[in-house]
């Protein structure tokens, strides 16, 4: 039966979607979204800040900055800025290798040659050629007993040891904020993990032979307009006015939309199946809302919290399962334009140690897991507007990230510097930290700002993919649509469980997701 009454906890960028997606899917439901928080839109924080020190106006993000154009279902492109996949923020990433990294390679600040030619006059040859040339000639050795592997596992078995620390551990900290050794390889790069199949046991292989029909994802249909044709040779995009401007979007359309209904500050406490099916929704702005569905957006241990049976027992254990990663993102501007900052270029990503990552008592522990360049990305967001801004700009900004694998001491959710005067130590810190990396001095920031993003990418442990299958059959959905009638632990598909925590940690996917949900509900 189609749903009279959907409740969509969290709002987020995929509960947003998700409501947007199921009022028009089911245009007679009733959907109510709750979100914990006073405010919509999750970790997206976009905030601009006026400096009339260096008489600049500037756009700064506290969690994603820009959004690849292959995911489809982003649904609003006003005021869009592109960075194409030739300008330099799209092909100029680099590595920042320490002295004592524990390998007799290159150190310091590397750009990642993004080419065979490039990589033969690179530093980092010594480290990437031999892996990559070798490794179609290695023989298939994934072992016959293993249905996944952490990503480190999986780098070294065919790229061996120094390649999976140096570039593996970088790459997982520059999407996963987390250790390379915990990740499922299977869950978070599915593509590498089918590639080994394709090629007979080797990756490289597997990328040059295409894929076959069979295996090609039938495409869906989207009405993209004539997005298609502003993307065409982009590599990455973002807003004017910053990633809020997608959530902000997604937040009027559902104000506007007549059978969707939004309650803030509604801190969910309890989600009980009654006898008939439907789901009692406890929460902290008033009576219990009784559902007929429920679609969680809620990060997976908040659900796991939340799930009774009759007995008041806990169900579904798998949502307890992956730990989440707390990033420190610290925005800064400098009153000095990027070239006499840093090269042109995404920024840098730092690998994990050589002897692992130091706990927060030594100081040699940076915790810095990179460092992104926003000035040469999203200049566009910025005031006044500067020809040739590289050399021009009356700014820099950047954002170093921190935290993640490393153990830091409990910080402030916001902190910035319009609200102290005094740099805290770790503001200090870091500030050493970037002339190092850099290789420079620095004048200090004019402005900087941290966003304590506390617990906001899930590690998806080696196994993920099998234990979301599980649950899906434990709540009675399937990966086949049509196919709910296996014993759901009462749930009967009467809840749907998404979001970066059942898989895809991007944007792209969040939204996705969202657009997926509730399809075994017609
Ligand atoms: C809060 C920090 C985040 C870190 N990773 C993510 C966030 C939100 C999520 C993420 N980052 C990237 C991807 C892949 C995107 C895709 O393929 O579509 C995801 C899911 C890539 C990426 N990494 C960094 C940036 C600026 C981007 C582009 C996308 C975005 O704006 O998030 C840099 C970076 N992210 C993190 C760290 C530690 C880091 C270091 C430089 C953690």
């Amino acid at each position: 039966m189609p749903p009279t009454h959907i409740a969509v906890l969290g709002g987020g960028l995929t509960g947003l979607s998700s409501a947007i997606h199921l009022a028009r899917r089911f245009p007679t439901s009733k959907i109510t979204l709750l979100e914990k928080q006073g405010r919509l839109g999750g970790w997206v924080r976009s905030e601009r800040v006026d400096l009339p020190q260096i008489g600049a106006s500037v756009l700064l993000e506290g969690g994603p900055r820009s959004l690849r154009p292959n995911g489809k279902s982003v649904l609003e492109l006003d005021e869009v800025i592109t960075v194409p996949k030739t300008a330099p923020p799209a092909k100029a990433r680099f590595l920042y290798i320490p002295k004592s990294n524990g390998y007799s390679g290159p150190s310091g600040l590397q750009r990642i040659p993004s080419s065979i030619f490039s990589m033969l006059s690179s530093p980092l040859a010594s480290v990437m050629l031999p892996a990559v040339l070798f490794e179609p000639f290695k023989r298939y050795n994934r072992p016959s007993n293993i249905r996944d592997e952490s990503v480190d596992s999986f780098f070294t078995r065919r790229l061996g040891e120094t390649f999976a620390r140096v570039f593996g551990s970088a790459l997982v900290h520059g999407i996963y904020a987390t250790d390379s050794r915990k990740l499922s390889v299977r869950a978070a790069f599915p593509s590498i993990w089918e590639a080994e199949e394709r090629g007979r046991g080797s990756i490289v292989r597997g990328f040059l032979t295409p894929k076959k029909k069979k295996d090609l994802a039938e495409e869906e249909t989207y009405d993209l307009g004539d997005v298609p044709e502003i993307m065409r040779g982009i590599s990455v995009y973002s807003f004017r006015d910053g990633m809020e401007t997608l959530t902000k979007a997604m937040e009027r359309n559902l104000e506007t939309t007549p059978n969707v209904g939004i309650t803030k500050n509604a801190h969910v406490s309890s989600l009980k199946l009654l006898e008939d099916q439907e789901v009692e929704v406890a929460h902290s702005q008033g009576t219990p809302l009784i559902a007929s569905h429920v679609v969680s957006a809620l990060p997976l241990q908040v659900l796991y919290n939340l799930i009774h049976d009759r007995n008041n027992t806990l169900l579904v254990p798998n949502l307890n399962k992956n730990p989440y990663s707390t990033v420190h993102v610290v925005n800064m501007v400098f009153p000095l334009p990027p070239k006499d900052i840093h090269p042109e270029g995404f920024g840098y990503l730092i690998p994990r140690p050589p002897d692992g990552y130091p706990d927060a008592s030594n100081p040699s522990a940076s915790g810095v897991l990179g460092t992104v360049f926003d000035s040469c990305s999203l200049y566009e967001q910025d005031f006044p507007r500067t020809e040739n801004y590289y050399n021009n700009a009356s700014h820099t900004k950047l954002t170093m990230m921190t935290g993640g694998p490393y153990s830091k001491p409990p910080l402030p959710p916001h902190l910035s510097s319009s609200e102290t005067d005094v740099m805290p130590p770790f503001i200090r810190n870091l500030l050493d930290q970037l002339k190092t990396q850099l290789g420079k001095e620095l004048p200090d920031p004019v402005y900087w700002r941290i966003w304590n993003n506390e617990a906001c990418i899930p590690t998806l442990l080696p196994g993920h993919l099998e234990r979301m299958e599980e649950m899906r059959a434990q709540l009675g959905l399937s990966s086949t649509p049509g196919s709910f009638d296996r014993d759901s632990g009462g749930w009967k598909a009467h809840l749907a469980v998404v979001g970066a925590g059942v898989g895809g940690v991007s944007v792209g996917d969040c939204i996705e997701a969202g657009r997926q949900v509730g399809r075994e509900w017609t």
